[in-house]
């Protein structure tokens, strides 16, 4: 660091200087040319930073929270210099990072004493003394970026800095007149070994790595940041500058970004007993459109699973499709060979009771599965999975059938891409960023659950538990009447919550490419739905993802964003995204997704797919 004379003649006085900031603010002062006295109850620390500029730098043992020690230090820098120019309280101090109901009263109160009593003091001892002198000066309070910006974990700590922040603020106001300006500088968690105190967690590298991610800037605080900006606020170059709040965070704050709170509270507070339902048309007014996003991001982060209602689909396309289902299904058994799945390259159409199955069992329900209508556009050449793109295959004994769902599968799209700005939005993403992973192509399956036989209970397994793999985010019409029951969604903790039908909503949840976009803030909830004594209806639209998405482009686009959150889930669940789509050894969305279909539906992949047939039944990677 260069010698300069930016403070020459300056008598300044340094608390907490033998060690991390202050050590580096007094180091900084004295190359400047003041005469710093730096204090410390840690005395071994102060004398080692002394020592190495004895010209300047002057130590004395100071407890800053006891009256009789300022006057000391006062009285030892008007002896010795004569004069003062310059205060910076950076003495300061925290506990570890953890729920506030388990602060102690011993912890509330050495915090409040050594980051507020201390500047009480200070300011009590230094004042009259200061203005007598004549000359003004400059006091210069470290706080932090937790007094605008508090964090779980640190409420305590945070407001002590709130209150230094504050009271600087009165300070420059009331001591302005005499010259005496009061400012704070607010620094970034830095490396200088209270990282695991802040965070809560170890200070390794992986872990700053992770906290690193939200800084816009890329790294900590370094000590140097905020002696550089004391030494600014000390000089006469900031003589206009009183009552600020200097933020060194490399941009943190600017960047907004949500601390998941269940670091703290793993499965407990942020578990959920219920859907939550999120009324969409709270978006159209700026008065409650935060309540929206704020409840969007909650059930994004804690959930993985909700219920949207005023979304604006017409009411008509919806009964009309609910009207048709039992039409379709009571096809005659040559309808639906006409339409079945095994006659299509692109795994649309029909397929019978058990031809799927989910963990292990075969599902019991029907069902036909259709997309966004799209040619046949692949050749050799192109990539396997753009043959999953292709037309629909239509009952013919049935025309309006078409009309009916190709307009359902318009407003489905059409609300899909609403949803996901609000989802974007909620997760403070430019609205359009999410779109960029969206294919062309998007899914329906229109799904008939037979009844039950009452005499026997083998078999309840509508769906087996999964995650939904096809799409980005599911949509689904429970199109029985609420007193069907049937979906379930599996909590933090284990349990199966209902999640029953609710007039004039849709259920939504997260499919596996999102979780994997978003690091895992944003869980795929595992599902299921178990078949009843009566039958059930219900049609999931699953948003279509990118065939050419390759994992490096879906874990590095927003990594950044979502690493700090990451880190905050893990603490709780302990684990990293669990997907076939980043464990497989093939590279890009669609060809994960090509695996699947043929692994399900083995006809089709013999019939359509032989070249790779073998090698995706038999990889089990
Ligand atoms: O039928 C339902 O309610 C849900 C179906 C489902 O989870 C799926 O097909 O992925
Ligand atoms: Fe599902």
């Amino acid at each position: 660091m260069s010698q300069g004379s930016r403070l020459q003649g300056k008598v300044a006085i340094v608390t907490g200087g033998g060690a991390g900031f202050g050590a580096a603010i007094a180091r900084r002062f004295g190359e400047e040319g003041a005469k710093v006295i730096v204090t410390d109850i840690n005395v071994e620390g102060g004398e080692k930073v002394a020592a190495q500029n004895p010209s300047n730098l002057t130590f004395q043992r100071q407890d800053v929270t006891q009256e009789a020690d300022w006057n000391m230090v006062l009285d030892l820098a008007f002896s010795k210099f004569g004069r003062v120019d310059i205060l910076v309280n950076n003495a300061g101090t925290t506990y570890r990072n953890k729920p506030t109901s388990e602060v102690t009263e011993e912890e509330w109160e050495r915090v409040f004493k050594v980051n507020v009593k201390s500047i009480y003091l200070a300011t009590k001892a230094l004042m009259p003394r200061f203005i007598e002198q004549g000359q003004g000066g400059s006091v210069i309070n470290i706080s932090s970026t937790g007094a605008s910006r508090p964090r779980p974990g640190l409420v305590w700590y945070n407001a002590t800095k709130g209150a230094v922040t504050n009271a600087t603020k009165g300070l420059a106001a009331e001591y302005g007149p005499h010259n005496i300006r009061f400012n704070t500088v607010a620094p970034l968690l830095s490396g200088t070994g209270l990282f695991s105190m802040f965070t809560g967690m170890e200070d390794t590298p992986e872990n700053r790595e992770k906290f690193i991610g939200n800084v816009p800037l890329g790294r900590l605080c370094d000590v140097n940041d905020i002696a550089n900006m004391c030494l600014y606020l000390a000089s006469d170059e900031a003589r206009f500058i009183n009552g600020t709040e200097m933020v060194v965070d490399g941009g943190k704050l600017t960047a907004t970004d949500y601390i998941v709170h269940i670091i703290l509270y793993p499965n407990m507070t942020y578990d959920f007993k219920s859907v939550p339902v999120i009324d969409l048309s709270l978006e159209k007014s700026p008065i409650t459109r935060p309540k929206l996003l704020q409840e969007l991001h909650h059930a994004l982060t804690c959930i993985g699973f909700l219920y949207i209602k005023n979304h604006d689909v017409p009411q008509d396309v919806i009964s009309n499709l609910k009207y048709a289902l039992p039409t379709l299904f009571a096809l005659d058994a040559a309808e639906k060979e006409e339409v079945a799945l095994h006659n299509s390259p692109h795994f649309l159409g029909y397929s019978p009771v058990g031809s799927e199955t989910t963990a292990g069992v075969a599902d019991k329900r029907e069902q036909f599965e259709f997309a966004t209508e799209l040619p046949d556009l692949w050749h050799l050449g192109l990539p396997l999975y753009e043959r999953l793109k292709g037309p629909n295959q239509w009952p013919s004994t049935n025309p309006s059938l078409r009309i009916i769902i190709e307009e359902y599968i318009h407003e489905l799209t059409n609300l899909g891409e609403r949803f996901l700005r609000l989802v974007a939005e909620a997760l403070s993403l430019n609205p359009e960023t999410l779109f960029s992973f969206l294919s062309e192509q998007h899914r329906l399956k229109i799904v008939h659950y037979p009844a039950s036989d009452p005499s026997s209970d083998s078999n309840m397994q509508g769906v087996g538990p999964h995650k939904d793999s096809s799409g980005w985010w599911t949509f689904l019409l429970q199109a029985s009447p609420p007193t069907v029951k049937g979906l379930q969604a599996l909590n933090k903790t284990g349990e199966w919550i209902d999640v029953p039908a609710i007039e004039d909503t849709f259920v939504v949840n997260i499919g596996q490419a999102f979780e994997v976009v978003t690091h895992g803030v944003c869980k795929a909830t595992t599902h299921r739905v178990l078949s009843g004594f009566s039958e059930r209806y219900s049609v999931p639209f699953f948003q279509g993802v990118r065939g050419s998405l390759t994992k490096e482009e879906a874990v590095g686009t927003l990594r950044s964003h979502f690493a700090m959150q990451k880190m905050a889930l893990e603490a709780s669940e302990g684990a990293s995204v669990d997907s076939a789509f980043l464990r497989g050894r093939y590279d890009t969305w669609g060809e994960s997704q090509l695996r699947t279909k043929i692994r399900s539906h083995r006809d089709v992949g013999r019939m359509f797919y032989a070249d790779v047939f073998h090698d995706y039944v038999n990889d089990d990677s």
